[in-house]
C-alpha cells in the first residue's frame, strides 16, 4: 500500500470514534470513504447510513451496512466524507469522483461534517485541484465558453474509456476548472451560483467541522468560527 492509501486508511479508521450506534450517518464517496466503510462494517457500531452516490450504496450493500433514502430521515447526525483539497480554514474542493451534488445535499443536512484525507490534500490556498462544476448537458458548451472568458480554464470531464462526457448519478456533466489558485472562493462560489445551467459547484465553504489527516500521527483540525478563508 502506498503512503497516500495508508494515510487515507489511517484517517478512515480514526473517524470511527466519532460514530456511535443508532446514529444516522451520511456516507460520502471515494477511495477514503471506502476505507471508512470497511472499518465501519468491522466495528461494533450499528448505524443507519444515508449515501451520496450509487457506488457508495453498492459498497454498503456488499458490506451489509443498512442505508435509507435521505428523505426518510429527519436528521443526519454526522457525515464522514473525503475531499480533494482542504485549506487552513477547512474550506475544500470536492467532486473528483463526480459525487459533489449529493455530497453537498447530505453535508448541508448534517449536524456535523468530518472529512478524512491524506496529507497531500492539505494546502494553504485552494485551487491546485481542478474545481468540478456540475452542469446541465443542454447549453453546457455555452457555459464552457463563459468560464473560459472568465479565465477559469474549463474542461469538460470525459471518460478515459470512450472519451464520452462523464454523466453524474443525477444525469449531468462535469466541467473541471483548472485555475491553480483560488484567491476568493466565496466570490467564485457566488459566480457559479448565479449561472443558469450550473447545478452545483465543488467549493464546500463553511461546511466541514473537522478534518482528520492520516499520517504517523493522526492530525485533527477543527474549524474556527468567523474565519472566512479569503486571501
Ligand atoms: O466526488 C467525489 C468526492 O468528492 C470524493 O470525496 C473526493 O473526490 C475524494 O476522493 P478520494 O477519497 O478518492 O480521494
Amino acid at each position: 500500500m502506498n503512503t497516500k492509501d495508508l494515510q487515507k486508511k489511517q484517517a478512515a479508521k480514526a473517524a470511527i470514534k466519532y460514530i456511535q450506534s443508532d446514529m444516522v450517518v451520511g456516507l460520502g464517496t471515494g477511495s477514503t470513504v471506502a476505507y471508512f466503510l470497511d472499518a465501519l462494517a468491522k466495528s461494533d457500531r450499528r448505524i443507519i447510513g444515508v449515501t451520496t452516490s450509487k457506488v457508495t450504496s453498492e459498497r454498503c450493500a456488499t458490506l451489509k451496512i443498512p442505508i435509507v433514502d435521505i428523505d426518510e430521515v429527519d436528521h443526519i447526525d454526522v457525515t464522514i466524507d473525503g475531499a480533494d483539497e482542504v485549506d487552513t480554514y477547512l474550506n475544500g474542493i470536492k467532486g473528483g469522483g463526480a459525487a459533489l451534488l449529493m455530497e453537498k445535499i447530505v453535508a448541508k443536512n448534517s449536524r456535523e461534517n468530518i472529512w478524512i484525507v491524506d496529507n497531500s490534500k492539505v494546502h494553504d490556498t485552494l485551487g491546485a485541484f481542478p474545481l468540478p462544476v456540475e452542469v446541465i448537458p443542454y447549453g453546457s458548451g455555452q457555459l464552457l465558453r463563459q468560464f473560459a472568458d472568465k479565465g477559469l480554464f474549463p474542461k469538460l470531464r470525459r471518460s478515459q474509456v470512450d472519451n464520452q462526457p462523464i454523466i453524474t448519478d443525477a444525469g449531468h456533466y462535469i466541467i473541471d476548472c483548472h485555475m491553480t489558485t483560488i484567491n476568493n472562493p466565496y466570490a467564485l462560489a457566488e459566480y457559479f451560483e448565479s449561472q443558469v445551467g450550473v447545478v452545483e459547484h465543488g467549493l464546500f465553504l463553511n461546511i466541514c467541522d473537522r478534518v482528520i489527516v492520516g499520517g504517523e500521527t493522526i492530525q485533527i483540525q477543527e474549524r474556527q468560527q468567523n474565519q472566512m478563508g479569503i486571501k
